[in-house]
This record gives C-alpha cells, structure tokens and sequence, in this order.
C-alpha cells in the first residue's frame, strides 16, 4: 500500500488523478490523505470523484472515500478491463481531465474499450478537448497510447451536456524522445452555442492577427452551433504546443480570440518540443516507458506530478530547468 499526502507539492486534484491512475496500472493499491487541503473548497470535488468511480469500474477497484468533501481515500485496483462504458460528470466537470485520468489504465487494458463521456468539453481550468485531442493525444501517441476521441457535441459551463467518444487500443508502451517542436502550420477552431454568428468570427479574426503579427500563418475552423448548453471558446495548435481561451460575459470576442492567440505565441517563441500544460501530462508516461522532452518551464503541476509518479515507479525522472527545461527518465 502506498501512502501520499494529497497536499505535498501543488497539493491540488492532479496528484489525486495520477496516483489513482497508476496505482490501476502497476496494482498498487493506494491511500491518499490531506486531499486538496489547501484548497478554499477542500476535498475531492464531484469532478473528481467521478474521475476516481470511473477509474474503478475500469479496473475493477475497491474503493473508499469515494464522494465529494473527503480528504482521504482509499483505491484497490484489481485487473483492468477493456469493454464498453458510459460516464457522465455532473456540474459541467471537465471531459478532458475525466479522461486523462483513465488513459494510462486503457492504454495497458485487457482489450480494447469504447468510452462515451458525459460534461464538459471547453470549462476553466483544465485542458480543453481540442488541447487534449489535437496536442496531447498526439504526444501520448509518441509513448505508444493509441486513442482516437471524437467530440459528439461540446458542452460548456454551467450547464454541461457535452458528449465525446474515446476509442483505445491497448498495447506496450514505448520510450520516446519529443526535444525539438514539430514544424508546422497554426490550426484551431472558433465555437460557440447559442451565441450569434459573429462571435466565433470576431474570435477567429482575432487570433489570426495576433498570430500574423508575430509572423504565422493560420487556419482556424469556425463551428456556430445550438446546443444544451451556452458558451463559446477557441483553442489554437501547432505540433505538441496550444493556447486556448474561453468566451465569458463581458469579455468581447476579440479579446477571447487574443487571449487563445498571446499564449499560443509565447508557447512557440520556446524552443521547448511540448508546452507547459503537456509538460505536466506527459509524466506518467515518461514514468512509465522512459524516454525525454523539452518544456519551457517547470511548472508546480509538473513537479509535484514527478513526485506523485515517483512513489510508484522506479524509474528516476530528472529535470534540468530553463527555457527550454529537459524531462528525462531512463530505462
Ligand atoms: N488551458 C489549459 N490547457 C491545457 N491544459 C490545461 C489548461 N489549464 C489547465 N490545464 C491542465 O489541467 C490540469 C489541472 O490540474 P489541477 O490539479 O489544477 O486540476 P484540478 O483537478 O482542477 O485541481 P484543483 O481544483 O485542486 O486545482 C493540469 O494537467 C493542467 O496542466
């Protein structure tokens, strides 16, 4: 049984997400205590939990202290099962760090599995789902994770009502090297629900002049659409690196299409592979097949995912800072 201390490091719901998520994949059971005590609202949040319910239907895990408000729970991983699941997150909590909790099991599942997730696919503070499909699926195919998601409908905050498809096909994971940025053009999309046409192009013109002035080309999708929810959004890529923002009373539309466009250019005036969110989640893989890459920074998320990876794994993770920062694990 390994024990971890929920508030070390960030001390947020990430080290939550990644010890369950490795605990599934070596079968390690493992106790986490002090859950997000620093937090104004501490203890696992709904978003959480379901996280960790989802994780243990998937490998079949005893688990206790599974709800809202607590500050320590216990999971017991037992195999973990391909096969066909239904998950739905209340209160528009996030798709994306759903599955990027699940993804280490699936990868190293029993058989393949067909996910259809319920929540939110563009709310704050956490990956959106073009970041997670267009930046980070990408990278994790590097280490060998074959997942292919397809957003059925997005869903943004309060009201949530997204739904996405996760298609994963188990396999060996494999060590990879992402140190220079891949060459390529900007792409990205400009969303909205419920809003007028002209939003999605004032966030799309936007970023595209933000993005031309600091000397790159774009091409960004535009996707007006009448959904369950309202909202609108925009997130830019280009390789393993993104920038995204998200629409919000008050805020004009050309700001939300800069806001995605600044973060985007700062990430790419890096000579990092990987951006700083990615460089956050690719440490369980790195913990788990070895390998490096390149961020601009370390952040605390980082880090403190280093030490939450180290208490189940042998493998040594080094980092070197600067810009860019080097992520090394060996065999
Ligand atoms: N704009 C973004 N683009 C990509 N990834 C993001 C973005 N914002 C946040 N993330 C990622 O989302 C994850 C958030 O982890 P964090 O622990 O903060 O989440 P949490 O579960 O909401 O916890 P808490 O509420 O305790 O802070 C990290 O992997 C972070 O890199």
């Amino acid at each position: 049984m390994i024990d971890i201390n929920g508030s070390s490091g960030e001390g947020g719901g990430q080290i939550v997400r990644t010890a369950v998520a490795l605990s599934a994949v070596t079968g390690e059971p493992v106790r986490i205590t002090r859950i997000r005590e620093m937090r104004p609202n501490p203890g696992l949040s709904p978003q959480h939990s379901t996280a960790i319910s989802a994780l243990a239907k998937i490998s079949d895990a005893r688990t206790e202290g599974v709800r809202p408000g607590s500050r320590e729970v216990l999971f017991s991983p037992g195999r973990v099962r391909g096969g066909v699941y239904d998950f739905e997150i209340g209160t528009a909590g996030s798709v994306s760090l759903l599955i990027h909790c699940l993804l280490p099991a699936l990868a190293r599942a029993d058989g393949p599995a067909t996910l259809t997730v319920r929540g939110g696919t563009d709310v704050r503070w956490s990956p959106t789902i073009d970041h997670l499909s267009r930046v980070a699926l990408p990278a994790f195919a590097s280490f060998g994770v074959r997942a292919r998601l397809t957003v059925e409908r997005r869903g943004y905050f309060p009201r949530g009502g997204g739904l996405v498809t996760l298609e994963t096909v188990p396999g060996e994971l494999v060590r990879a090297d992402l140190s220079a940025p891949v060459a390529g053009a900007v792409e990205g999309v400009s969303h909205s629900s419920n809003l007028p046409e002209h939003v999605v192009r004032r966030q799309a013109e936007a970023a595209i002049g933000v993005l031309r002035r600091a000397g790159f080309d774009a091409e960004i999708a535009a996707e007006a659409r009448a959904l369950p929810s309202t909202g609108s959004g925009i997130t830019l890529w280009s390789g393993w690196k993104g920038g995204s923002a998200l629409g919000e009373r008050g805020l004009p539309a050309e700001r939300v299409g800069s806001l995605a466009a600044e973060e985007l250019v700062a990430q790419l005036a890096s000579k990092a592979a990987v951006d700083r969110h990615l460089a956050d989640q690719l440490v369980p893989y790195l913990a788990l097949a070895g390998g490096s890459y390149t961020a601009p920074e370390v952040t605390s998320h980082a880090s403190t995912n280093i030490w939450t990876a180290s208490r189940f794994l042998d493998r040594v993770i080094s980092v070197e800072e600067g810009d860019p920062a080097t992520f090394r694990a060996g065999l």
